[in-house]
Order: C-alpha cells, then sequence, then structure tokens
C-alpha cells in the first residue's frame, strides 16, 4: 500500500488531501483570489507533481478552494504585466516545464472543473487526462482574443482533446464554452451537479485505471501522446523565446493593460 513520505504541508498554494486507502491525491488549488497562474505557483505546481510521483501516487484529481466560481482565471494578468525580461523567461520556461509534465505523468490525473477556466485556466484540465465540470462555468482557450498566438503544445492539447476540427473552430474564434457546449465537443468528459459528485466520478476513473498495469499503462500514455510530446519537445530554446518575445510585446502589453483596466472598473476600484 503507497504511503506518504512529503510533506504536502510546505505548499502554500494548494491543499493535498493524500488518501493513503486507493493513493489518491487530491489537489485543492487555493491561490486567491482566482487561481491565476504565477510564476511561484508554477514552481510550487512542478515541484508537487515530484513528490507526488515519488510517493508512487496511484491517481490525481485537481479541483478548485473557489467552488462554483473559478477553476482557474489563467496566467497572472499582473505579474505579466511589464515583468523584466528574466521574469518572463522564468515564467515561459516554468509554463512549459509544468505543462509537459502533467501531461505525461506516470499516474492517472483527472480535473475537476468547479468554476470558469478560461485562456491559460484551461491548461491544467487539457494536460489531464479526464474532465469533469460543474455547471455553469466557461472553458476555452481564448487567447486570440488578447491578441496571443498559442504555443504550439497548447494547440496540440486541444486538437489531442477535442479533434482537428473543432480545435481549429475554437481556437480560431476564441470561444469560451459553457459547461453543456464543452460537453457536446469533448472538451469535458462528463457534467456533474455538484463537486462532492464530480469527485466520487473522478474517484471512480482512476479506480477503473488501477485495473491496468502501471508502466504498460504509461509506455501506451506516451505513446499515444506522441504528438503532443513531441510539440512540447521541439525546438524548446526558440519556442520559449518566441513566447517571452510575444508577452514583451507592445500589442500584448497594451491587451494586459486594458484587461486588467477592465477588471478593476468592474470591481470599482
Ligand atoms: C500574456 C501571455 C503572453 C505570452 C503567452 C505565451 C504562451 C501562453 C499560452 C497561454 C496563454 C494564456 C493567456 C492567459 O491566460 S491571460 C488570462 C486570461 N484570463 C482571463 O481573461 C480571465 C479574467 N478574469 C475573469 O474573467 C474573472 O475574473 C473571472 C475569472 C471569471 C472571475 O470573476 P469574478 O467576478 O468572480 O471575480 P473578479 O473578476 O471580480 O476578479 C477577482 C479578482 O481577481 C483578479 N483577477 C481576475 N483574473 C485575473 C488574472 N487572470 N490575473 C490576475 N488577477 C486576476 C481581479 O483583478 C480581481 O482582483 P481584485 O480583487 O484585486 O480587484
Amino acid at each position: 500500500m503507497p504511503y506518504v513520505c512529503a510533506d504536502y504541508s510546505k505548499y502554500k498554494f494548494v491543499n493535498v488531501c493524500w488518501n493513503s486507502e486507493n493513493g489518491i491525491a487530491t489537489v485543492t488549488l487555493k491561490r486567491p483570489p482566482v487561481n491565476s497562474l504565477t510564476a511561484e505557483f508554477l514552481r510550487e505546481l512542478s515541484s508537487l507533481l515530484l513528490d507526488l510521483e515519488k510517493d508512487e501516487t496511484q491517481g490525481l484529481i485537481f479541483t478548485s478552494e473557489f467552488d462554483e466560481k473559478v477553476f482557474s482565471a489563467g496566467l497572472d494578468f499582473k505579474e505579466l504585466y511589464r515583468p523584466s525580461i528574466d521574469h518572463a523567461k522564468e515564467f515561459m520556461s516554468l509554463l512549459h516545464s509544468f505543462s509537459f509534465r502533467l501531461s505525461c505523468t506516470a499516474y492517472p490525473t483527472v480535473a475537476v472543473i468547479n468554476g470558469h477556466a478560461p485562456a491559460g485556466g484551461c491548461i491544467i484540465p487539457l494536460c489531464c487526462e479526464y474532465r469533469i465540470g460543474l455547471n455553469n462555468f466557461n472553458i476555452g482557450l481564448n487567447e486570440l482574443k488578447f491578441g496571443i498566438l498559442l504555443p504550439d503544445w497548447l494547440s496540440s492539447l486541444m486538437i489531442h482533446t477535442i479533434g482537428s476540427r473543432n480545435a481549429e473552430q475554437a481556437i480560431l474564434s476564441g470561444t469560451l464554452f459553457s459547461s453543456e457546449h464543452a460537453l457536446r465537443i469533448g472538451l469535458v468528459d462528463e457534467i456533474a451537479p455538484t463537486k462532492e459528485v464530480a469527485l466520487e466520478k473522478a474517484t471512480a476513473f482512476l479506480n477503473k485505471a488501477k485495473i491496468v498495469n502501471r508502466s504498460l499503462r504509461l509506455d501506451a500514455k506516451l505513446h499515444l501522446r506522441r504528438p503532443i510530446l513531441q510539440e512540447f519537445q521541439k525546438d524548446i530554446e526558440n519556442e520559449l523565446a518566441k513566447n517571452v518575445s510575444l508577452l514583451m510585446s507592445d500589442k500584448v502589453q497594451q491587451s494586459l493593460d486594458a484587461h486588467i483596466k477592465i477588471l478593476k472598473e468592474k470591481r470599482g476600484n
């Protein structure tokens, strides 16, 4: 039976509930107010995946503390507005390495999407093997609307999940899908009425994975995900440099500025 070695209480932005009976780790994202992804958060998430691997986790469920509100609001606008070049490089590298690591974990992975998951907020669910949504949330890769060209690995994750035709239409129109629509196109695999039911469904998915030999399953997963993994590994230095220069471009910085202002106005700040 698996047992826990790592000290999961050291993590600031996640709560890890490790079930020693079945080896399933439920990881609740809790970076207030909206689980936006910063360099520190990504560093923590990457280190968490390594700890879970060492503890021979049998399955991982991601969910959010901000139930029925937001799963993750995507990349942190505020951190990415006028960053230093070193910070921009570090951020892009952390985003790439965390997403790669999550896409090829030895253990099966599920996202319980209990709130909105726009743009970069969709990355964790797309890297997971299975997605369960709650009602009344939006999910999708709407980056083109911000003037952001998706990295190839991210388009590839979307293609793997919903097929090329749907992915082309979704990405080119920058659509955020309602939960019902996301279910129709396969962006989520199931819808659940509550987080509790969603967690039960997630556990059922992970239990099904247990009947397959672990190392055989990993071989098959890496084989089936080869097109995505190749995109992650293709010309990494050049890809990161492209993303850094996109982030630093006037167009993207102006777009971030405009979005920060919209969010401020919304709150009457
Ligand atoms: C920019 C990158 C360029 C290079 C890229 C290279 C490759 C990258 C590939 C992936 C790219 C991804 C791009 C992104 O992810 S950009 C972020 C996109 N996200 C959004 O557009 C979501 C914006 N937020 C919302 O729509 C809403 O906040 C919400 C998530 C639906 C929640 O709504 P709710 O009404 O509950 O809450 P508020 O709107 O009042 O917000 C509460 C506070 O949270 C702050 N906030 C919200 N979103 C973000 C964010 N993304 N980053 C930082 N902070 C965010 C908001 O300002 C409020 O803060 P306050 O309390 O201080 O006022």
